[in-house]
């Protein structure tokens, strides 16, 4: 595993490889050997991933003496030499295997020394065909950006065949040299946007340095600094950038991940040799203040990338962002007991500094494009503001070049968004219908609390949904490992992930198909960014809120925030209009009563989980407590004085209590039944007419088509 990834631990590094096989000899050590035969898949590492002797086995020696190409070439002539040179190839390899047909009936045997010589030489032709045969998509339409034949090569085995919209319009800017504040919708290609020209200054660079004496790795400094609100957000960069540069022949850029939840020490070691840091504020800050003269290699970065800047720039991450922006700018300064913030006004920084978001209000975007600008008094009397920040990122133009790309709209082009209405305390119900009215759809539920993921998720798991949990309390790992079973490949493809809005921004996580938001997010921007966890690169989804009447009027603003301009142009054309630009879905209640049952014996078997363990919780606290005072800890008598004087709440803590209460037997006779009811098809025994009016189509439900949940026809959801 190259060090420029962060390895979780050893996980990442772990690879499968076929065809190859082991051969243990004389003095301990092991050798491997290509299987006789084509493999049925690539054995060879890509070229920039290749970490030297360790494969010994396979010696690709083409690629060790190629030297990186600096010129620059359309990819169209590119592509069609690639093809023509293949083209050549293929009619050599056909013409040896003639020849070697022929000879080899005249020698039927060759020797086992000269098979194991072949071998030893490296892989079969045959391999090697495969692996630039399983290569790239045609990607002449990124030919007018100016990009290096590596990142073509990149970008036609990634199999990204345009440019998106904001790549297009980004990329030449910043490559221009211009500080760039770019604003596009959610899941249109904005890490590709920053990631790609920062991979061009590295080539640049190290195209520069060929020949120069050799830069010891202490000595080298990093030429980009990305930061993220989240871990998550952090990591899926530190993956997308990392694909581009293991695709990219002989591009060995280093990336660290600086995220909490990791060991320091180690990110230490990483951040020394890193070309590109990618990393959440608090632990970015963290390291950079251990004065171990890290800041002063983070002063020569020539990227410094805010992403999700409405966010970073607003919210919780305010001090560290200060921190790491002075300390940037801070001259002569290498550790960070020499730093006095007010020191010095900042000298016109060589950085650029790029700036993006889906979703930017628009105060900010007024600040950023420079239209309204603030003078120094102004900045000193409002040091906690945001445009304080702003003014720290220290812009090397007096306008950064404003790139909106969706003026009209924040949302995603492939997005339906529609909203559940119903009553305040049936919302689990109705998300339960929801869930099961679009089976095989990986689904995304955001709440607006940790409690509520908790509870949610246990609620799913008794109704043997596959589902899985992510918060801020969980630990980093099991964060990860939630993310991973949710989206990996061969994950259930009904999977579910409720989460909080730890995952709204920026999470990448192929084919999510529905959003449900259980509650009404707090701000149109979470709404935005949540719902843009479906539909990205172009593909299609479903947003749906779940919402009790007394939220319908905040959603109806919520709502128009978002689709203002949409909602003008109607206005305009037909007059005021106080619908909510959602499309309102409307379940069969049938169906809902139906599943009444399910939902009450779920319900309380979670309640009854949840508060078992608050009490063992409180219980074990107040165990503690007591040993430490020295007093004998007696749980009865604790009830009964705190029982006394309850006025509001109380209700709640008694039906908790009960909860808790019920026998392990009890409790496995509520799990019986609700085993006993979901083995049933929803609608079965309930009403003979379903069987009489024909409505089951029998040969479907053998055939496993449909909704299997229901038995027979479901009038499906008009959305
Ligand atoms: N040119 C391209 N062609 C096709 N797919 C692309 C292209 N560029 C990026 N993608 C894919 O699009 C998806 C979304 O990209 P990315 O995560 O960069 O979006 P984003 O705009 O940053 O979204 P968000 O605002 O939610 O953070 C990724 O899966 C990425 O691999």
């Amino acid at each position: 595993m190259p060090d420029r990834m962060d390895d979780a631990e050893g996980f990442f590094g772990l690879e499968e490889i076929e065809g190859v096989d082991i051969i243990k000899q004389g003095d301990g050590g092991v050798q491997f050997k290509a299987k006789a035969g084509k493999p049925t898949k690539s054995i060879i590492k890509p070229p920039s991933e290749d970490d030297g002797d360790e494969w010994a086995g396979f010696s690709d020696e083409d690629s060790s003496k190629k030297s990186p190409a600096t010129e620059k070439t359309p990819a169209a002539t590119k592509v069609k030499e690639d093809k023509k040179s293949k083209k050549d190839k293929k009619k050599e390899q056909n013409k040896t295997k003639k020849d070697e047909q022929n000879s080899k009936e005249q020698k039927p045997k060759e020797s086992k020394a000269a098979q194991s010589q072949s071998i030893k030489a490296g892989l079969s032709f045959a391999a090697l065909d495969d692996v630039e045969e399983d290569d790239g998509v045609d990607v002449s339409a990124w030919d007018g950006l100016n990009l290096s034949p590596e990142t073509f090569t990149a970008l036609s085995k990634m199999k990204f065949s345009s440019p998106s919209a904001i790549q297009k319009a980004s990329i030449p800017a910043i490559l221009d040299g211009h500080d760039v504040v770019g604003k596009a919708s959610t899941g249109s290609g904005k890490t590709l946007a920053f990631g790609i020209p920062i991979i061009e200054h590295y080539l640049d660079q190290r195209g520069k340095q060929e020949g120069q004496s050799d830069k010891s790795e202490k000595n080298k400094s990093p030429i980009a600094l990305i930061l993220s609100p989240t871990r998550e957000l952090a990591h899926q960069l530190g993956k997308h950038i990392g694909e581009l540069i293991a695709n990219s022949p002989d591009t060995n850029a280093r990336v660290a991940l600086i995220t909490g939840g990791m060991s320091i020490q180690k990110q230490q070691r990483q951040l020394a040799t890193a070309d590109i840091v990618i990393g959440t504020p608090g632990r970015v800050w963290e390291i950079l203040s251990t004065g171990t003269g890290l800041i002063r290699k983070m002063q020569k970065i020539q990227f410094l990338v805010v992403d999700e800047a409405d966010r970073l720039l607003s919210e919780g991450h305010f001090k560290e962002m200060e921190h790491i922006l002075n300390a940037l700018d801070k001259h002569q300064a290498g550790d960070i007991a020499d730093m006095d913030e007010e020191e010095e006004e900042e000298e016109p920084s060589n950085r650029q500094t790029l700036v993006f978001s889906a979703t930017f209000h628009k105060d900010l975007q007024q600040k950023l494009a420079g239209k309204s600008r603030w003078t120094s008094g102004e900045m000193l009397d409002n040091k906690e503001s945001m445009e304080y920040l702003l003014k720290k990122l220290n812009f090397r133009e007096e306008k950064p070049k404003f790139i909106d790309v969706n003026p009209e709209s924040q949302m995603a082009v492939g997005l339906k968004e529609g909203i559940v209405e119903c009553p305040a305390m049936e919302k689990d119900l109705y998300l339960y219908s929801v869930l099961l009215y679009y089976p095989k759809h990986r689904t995304l539920i955001f709440t607006n609390s940790i409690s509520a993921v908790r509870r949610i998720t246990q609620l799913l798991q008794a109704l043997q949904l596959p589902v899985f949990a992510l918060h801020s309390n969980m630990a980093q790992k099991a964060r990860l490992r939630s993310i991973e079973r949710f989206s990996s490949p061969t994950a259930n493809p009904s999977s579910i992930l409720v989460a909080t809005d730890v995952a709204a921004r920026g999470l990448d996580i192929k084919g999510v198909n529905c959003i449900i938001h259980y509650h009404v997010p707090r701000t149109a921007d979470a709404y935005v960014h949540r719902s843009g966890r479906t539909a990205r690169a172009g593909e299609s989804g479903k947003s749906i809120l779940i919402c009790a009447p007394d939220e319908v009027v905040g959603v109806a603003r919520l709502a128009g925030k978002i689709h203002s301009k949409k909602t003008k142009k109607a206005e305009d054309s037909n007059g005021p209009s106080k619908k909510i630009p959602l499309e309102s879905l409307d379940i069969d209640r049938r169906v809902v009563a139906r599943l009444r049952p399910r939902m009450s014996l779920a319900k309380r078997i979670t309640d009854s989980t949840i508060a078992k363990e608050k009490v063992n919780t409180e219980d074990n606290w107040l165990r503690a407590a007591a040993d430490d005072l020295g007093v004998e800890y007696d749980s009865d008598e604790f009830d009964q004085s705190k029982g006394r004087g309850r006025g509001r709440g109380g209700g709640r803590e008694r039906r908790e209590k009960e909860a808790s209460e019920l026998s392990k037997s009890e409790m496995a006779g509520l799990r019986a039944e609700l085993k006993q009811l979901l083995s049933q098809r929803v609608n079965i025994g309930v009403s003979e007419k379903y069987l009489t009016a024909g409505r089951i189509d029998i040969d479907a439900l053998l055939r496993g088509e449909g909704n299997d949940a229901f038995l027979g026809h479901l009038d499906p959801l008009t959305f």
